[in-house]
Protein backbone atom coordinates (compact mmCIF):
# COMPACT_ATOMS: atom_id res chain seq x y z
CA UNK A 1 0.00 0.00 0.00
CA UNK A 2 1.50 3.20 -1.07
CA UNK A 3 -0.36 5.64 1.54
CA UNK A 4 -2.55 4.74 4.60
CA UNK A 5 -4.46 7.34 6.78
CA UNK A 6 -5.50 5.07 9.74
CA UNK A 7 -8.05 6.34 12.40
CA UNK A 8 -7.17 10.23 11.64
CA UNK A 9 -8.45 12.53 14.54
CA UNK A 10 -8.06 16.05 13.80
CA UNK A 11 -8.97 19.48 15.69
CA UNK A 12 -9.10 23.28 15.02
CA UNK A 13 -9.12 24.43 18.82
CA UNK A 14 -11.69 22.43 20.78
CA UNK A 15 -13.23 21.59 17.57
CA UNK A 16 -12.95 17.99 15.97
CA UNK A 17 -12.79 18.21 12.09
CA UNK A 18 -12.26 14.53 11.95
CA UNK A 19 -13.33 12.17 14.02
CA UNK A 20 -11.53 8.90 12.83
CA UNK A 21 -11.29 8.73 9.18
CA UNK A 22 -9.46 5.79 7.76
CA UNK A 23 -8.60 5.57 3.84
CA UNK A 24 -6.07 3.78 2.38
CA UNK A 25 -4.48 4.89 -1.56
CA UNK A 26 -2.72 2.16 -3.73
CA UNK A 27 0.26 2.34 -6.41
CA UNK A 28 -1.59 3.70 -9.64
CA UNK A 29 -4.88 4.27 -7.97
CA UNK A 30 -6.74 7.65 -8.82
CA UNK A 31 -8.39 6.91 -5.70
CA UNK A 32 -11.36 10.40 -5.15
CA UNK A 33 -12.83 12.14 -1.13
CA UNK A 34 -16.02 13.42 -1.85
CA UNK A 35 -18.40 15.21 0.50
CA UNK A 36 -20.57 18.12 1.71
CA UNK A 37 -18.68 21.19 2.19
CA UNK A 38 -17.20 21.23 5.64
CA UNK A 39 -16.76 17.07 5.64
CA UNK A 40 -13.22 17.45 5.82
CA UNK A 41 -11.62 16.84 2.87
CA UNK A 42 -9.28 19.52 2.91
CA UNK A 43 -8.49 18.84 6.30
CA UNK A 44 -7.33 14.75 5.16
CA UNK A 45 -4.79 16.29 2.66
CA UNK A 46 -3.26 18.71 5.07
CA UNK A 47 -3.25 16.13 7.77
CA UNK A 48 -1.58 13.80 5.15
CA UNK A 49 0.86 16.30 3.61
CA UNK A 50 1.93 17.44 7.46
CA UNK A 51 0.38 21.10 7.76
CA UNK A 52 -2.26 19.46 10.64
CA UNK A 53 -0.93 17.83 13.45
CA UNK A 54 -2.66 14.84 14.17
CA UNK A 55 -4.53 14.51 17.60
CA UNK A 56 -4.68 10.46 17.29
CA UNK A 57 -4.54 7.92 14.26
CA UNK A 58 -1.72 7.03 11.89
CA UNK A 59 -0.27 7.91 8.49
CA UNK A 60 1.51 5.54 6.55
CA UNK A 61 3.86 6.49 3.48
CA UNK A 62 5.44 3.32 1.78
CA UNK A 63 4.73 1.34 4.72
CA UNK A 64 6.84 4.03 7.10
CA UNK A 65 4.93 5.85 10.02
CA UNK A 66 5.02 9.74 8.99
CA UNK A 67 2.40 10.66 11.18
CA UNK A 68 5.70 13.05 13.00
CA UNK A 69 7.21 13.77 9.71
CA UNK A 70 7.83 17.25 9.25
CA UNK A 71 5.35 18.71 5.53
CA UNK A 72 8.61 19.48 4.06
CA UNK A 73 10.06 16.04 4.45
CA UNK A 74 6.55 14.65 3.62
CA UNK A 75 6.99 16.02 0.06
CA UNK A 76 10.75 14.68 -0.14
CA UNK A 77 9.38 11.75 0.31
CA UNK A 78 7.40 11.65 -2.38
CA UNK A 79 3.72 13.54 -1.41
CA UNK A 80 3.16 16.29 -3.39
CA UNK A 81 -0.03 18.49 -2.94
CA UNK A 82 -1.51 21.66 -5.29
CA UNK A 83 -3.86 22.94 -2.55
CA UNK A 84 -7.48 24.22 -2.94
CA UNK A 85 -7.36 28.47 -3.83
CA UNK A 86 -3.90 27.96 -6.22
CA UNK A 87 -1.17 29.76 -3.77
CA UNK A 88 1.29 30.75 -6.79
CA UNK A 89 3.51 33.20 -6.63
CA UNK A 90 2.08 36.13 -8.47
CA UNK A 91 5.58 38.08 -8.81
CA UNK A 92 7.40 35.34 -10.26
CA UNK A 93 7.10 34.22 -13.49
CA UNK A 94 5.44 30.82 -14.88
CA UNK A 95 9.22 29.20 -14.92
CA UNK A 96 10.04 30.63 -11.98
CA UNK A 97 7.07 29.07 -10.12
CA UNK A 98 7.58 25.69 -11.38
CA UNK A 99 11.28 25.83 -10.32
CA UNK A 100 10.04 26.63 -6.93
CA UNK A 101 8.16 22.99 -6.87
CA UNK A 102 11.62 21.49 -7.91
CA UNK A 103 13.31 23.79 -4.46
CA UNK A 104 15.98 21.38 -2.61
CA UNK A 105 15.95 18.45 -5.13
CA UNK A 106 19.44 17.78 -6.03
CA UNK A 107 20.16 16.82 -9.32
CA UNK A 108 19.00 18.06 -13.15
CA UNK A 109 15.38 19.02 -13.09
CA UNK A 110 15.10 19.90 -16.77
CA UNK A 111 13.48 16.72 -17.51
CA UNK A 112 10.62 17.29 -15.27
CA UNK A 113 10.07 20.95 -16.51
CA UNK A 114 10.23 19.33 -19.91
CA UNK A 115 7.52 16.95 -19.04
CA UNK A 116 5.33 19.91 -17.39
CA UNK A 117 5.52 21.45 -20.51
CA UNK A 118 4.21 18.61 -22.26
CA UNK A 119 1.27 17.82 -20.26
CA UNK A 120 0.87 21.82 -20.04
CA UNK A 121 1.64 23.46 -23.92
CA UNK A 122 -0.10 26.11 -22.23
CA UNK A 123 2.38 27.05 -19.59
CA UNK A 124 5.20 26.77 -22.13
CA UNK A 125 3.67 28.77 -24.42
CA UNK A 126 3.83 31.24 -21.19
CA UNK A 127 7.03 30.50 -19.27
CA UNK A 128 8.06 34.10 -19.42
CA UNK A 129 4.34 35.58 -17.52
CA UNK A 130 4.17 36.89 -14.15
CA UNK A 131 2.10 33.76 -12.50
CA UNK A 132 -0.33 36.69 -11.04
CA UNK A 133 -1.63 37.69 -14.63
CA UNK A 134 -2.54 34.52 -15.82
CA UNK A 135 -5.90 33.33 -15.90
CA UNK A 136 -7.90 31.37 -13.03
CA UNK A 137 -7.52 28.00 -15.35
CA UNK A 138 -3.87 28.63 -16.34
CA UNK A 139 -2.99 29.29 -12.17
CA UNK A 140 -4.73 26.40 -11.95
CA UNK A 141 -2.07 24.37 -14.25
CA UNK A 142 0.76 26.02 -12.67
CA UNK A 143 -0.40 25.19 -9.48
CA UNK A 144 -0.69 21.31 -10.46
CA UNK A 145 2.65 21.83 -12.45
CA UNK A 146 4.53 22.74 -9.64
CA UNK A 147 3.40 20.00 -7.20
CA UNK A 148 5.03 17.62 -10.06
CA UNK A 149 8.26 19.49 -9.58
CA UNK A 150 8.09 17.38 -6.42
CA UNK A 151 8.37 14.29 -8.54
CA UNK A 152 5.79 13.29 -6.25
CA UNK A 153 4.62 9.06 -6.12
CA UNK A 154 1.38 10.54 -5.17
CA UNK A 155 -0.20 13.94 -6.19
CA UNK A 156 -2.75 15.34 -3.39
CA UNK A 157 -5.15 17.58 -5.80
CA UNK A 158 -7.65 19.73 -3.89
CA UNK A 159 -10.86 21.05 -5.46
CA UNK A 160 -9.28 21.07 -9.11
CA UNK A 161 -12.04 22.36 -10.94
CA UNK A 162 -12.92 25.14 -8.22
CA UNK A 163 -14.07 28.05 -9.98
CA UNK A 164 -13.51 27.04 -13.47
CA UNK A 165 -15.86 27.14 -16.37
CA UNK A 166 -17.13 24.15 -17.81
CA UNK A 167 -15.00 23.22 -20.83
CA UNK A 168 -11.74 24.03 -18.44
CA UNK A 169 -13.07 21.51 -16.18
CA UNK A 170 -13.27 19.02 -18.36
CA UNK A 171 -9.51 19.57 -19.06
CA UNK A 172 -8.55 19.40 -16.13
CA UNK A 173 -9.94 16.14 -15.13
CA UNK A 174 -8.31 14.72 -18.30
CA UNK A 175 -5.28 16.48 -17.33
CA UNK A 176 -5.30 14.46 -13.73
CA UNK A 177 -6.27 11.08 -16.04
CA UNK A 178 -2.85 11.75 -17.95
CA UNK A 179 -0.83 12.28 -15.01
CA UNK A 180 -1.76 9.27 -13.39
CA UNK A 181 -1.42 7.36 -17.17
CA UNK A 182 2.20 8.51 -16.77
CA UNK A 183 2.54 7.15 -13.40
CA UNK A 184 1.77 9.31 -10.81
CA UNK A 185 -0.67 7.85 -8.13
CA UNK A 186 -3.63 10.55 -7.38
CA UNK A 187 -5.48 11.38 -4.10
CA UNK A 188 -8.45 13.81 -5.09
CA UNK A 189 -10.83 16.18 -3.14
CA UNK A 190 -13.61 17.57 -4.73
CA UNK A 191 -17.10 19.33 -4.92
CA UNK A 192 -17.55 17.78 -8.61
CA UNK A 193 -18.28 14.47 -7.45
CA UNK A 194 -20.26 13.38 -10.71
CA UNK A 195 -17.06 14.21 -12.80
CA UNK A 196 -14.58 12.80 -10.04
CA UNK A 197 -16.60 9.68 -9.85
CA UNK A 198 -15.94 9.27 -13.58
CA UNK A 199 -12.44 9.92 -13.30
CA UNK A 200 -11.27 7.76 -10.18
CA UNK A 201 -11.20 4.17 -9.22
CA UNK A 202 -12.05 4.25 -5.97
CA UNK A 203 -13.71 6.48 -3.61
CA UNK A 204 -14.88 7.59 -0.26
CA UNK A 205 -17.60 9.42 1.04
CA UNK A 206 -16.56 12.26 4.14
CA UNK A 207 -19.75 13.19 6.27
CA UNK A 208 -19.12 15.57 8.95
CA UNK A 209 -15.34 14.36 9.51
CA UNK A 210 -15.78 10.92 8.85
CA UNK A 211 -15.94 7.90 5.96
CA UNK A 212 -19.22 6.79 5.51
CA UNK A 213 -18.56 4.76 2.95
CA UNK A 214 -15.86 3.71 0.45
CA UNK A 215 -16.21 1.72 -3.17
CA UNK A 216 -14.77 1.28 -6.55
CA UNK A 217 -15.99 5.07 -8.06
CA UNK A 218 -18.50 3.40 -10.74
CA UNK A 219 -20.43 1.23 -7.66
CA UNK A 220 -20.91 4.99 -6.25
CA UNK A 221 -21.83 6.32 -9.37
CA UNK A 222 -24.89 4.31 -9.16
CA UNK A 223 -25.72 4.23 -5.31
CA UNK A 224 -28.98 5.71 -4.67
CA UNK A 225 -27.81 7.54 -1.85
CA UNK A 226 -25.01 9.50 -2.83
CA UNK A 227 -26.73 10.37 -6.62
CA UNK A 228 -29.58 11.76 -4.20
CA UNK A 229 -26.73 13.58 -1.81
CA UNK A 230 -24.22 14.28 -4.30
CA UNK A 231 -25.37 14.21 -7.51
CA UNK A 232 -28.46 15.64 -7.66
CA UNK A 233 -30.76 12.99 -7.89
CA UNK A 234 -31.92 11.01 -10.87
CA UNK A 235 -29.58 14.03 -13.30
CA UNK A 236 -26.32 12.17 -12.31
CA UNK A 237 -25.96 9.43 -14.75
CA UNK A 238 -27.56 7.76 -17.69
N1 LIG B 1 -8.60 27.08 10.10
C1 LIG B 1 -9.71 26.57 10.63
N2 LIG B 1 -10.14 26.96 11.85
C2 LIG B 1 -11.24 26.43 12.42
N3 LIG B 1 -12.01 25.50 11.84
C3 LIG B 1 -11.66 25.09 10.61
C4 LIG B 1 -10.48 25.60 9.95
N4 LIG B 1 -10.39 24.98 8.75
C5 LIG B 1 -11.43 24.14 8.66
N5 LIG B 1 -12.19 24.19 9.79
C6 LIG B 1 -13.42 23.41 10.06
O1 LIG B 1 -13.12 22.03 9.92
C7 LIG B 1 -14.19 21.35 9.25
C8 LIG B 1 -13.65 20.64 8.02
O2 LIG B 1 -13.19 21.61 7.07
P1 LIG B 1 -12.52 21.24 5.68
O3 LIG B 1 -12.02 22.50 5.06
O4 LIG B 1 -11.58 20.12 5.88
O5 LIG B 1 -13.78 20.72 4.87
P2 LIG B 1 -13.95 20.42 3.33
O6 LIG B 1 -14.68 19.14 3.24
O7 LIG B 1 -12.66 20.53 2.63
O8 LIG B 1 -14.91 21.60 2.89
P3 LIG B 1 -14.94 22.52 1.56
O9 LIG B 1 -15.40 21.62 0.48
O10 LIG B 1 -15.97 23.54 1.93
O11 LIG B 1 -13.56 23.06 1.39
C9 LIG B 1 -15.23 22.41 8.95
O12 LIG B 1 -16.22 22.34 9.94
C10 LIG B 1 -14.47 23.70 9.01
O13 LIG B 1 -15.30 24.76 9.41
Amino acid sequence: MLLEVNDIHVYYGKVAALHGVTLEVSEGEIVALIGANGAGKTTTLKTISGLRPLARGRVRFQGEDISKVPAHKRVALGIGQAPEGRGIFPGMTVQENLLMGAYGRKGDVSGDLAQVYEIFPRLAERKSQYGGTMSGGEQQMLTIGRALMTNPKVLLLDEPSMGLAPMLVAQIFDIVKEINERGTTVLLVEQNAHQALQLAHRAYVLETGAVVKSAPASDLLHDPEVRAAYLGGDLGVA
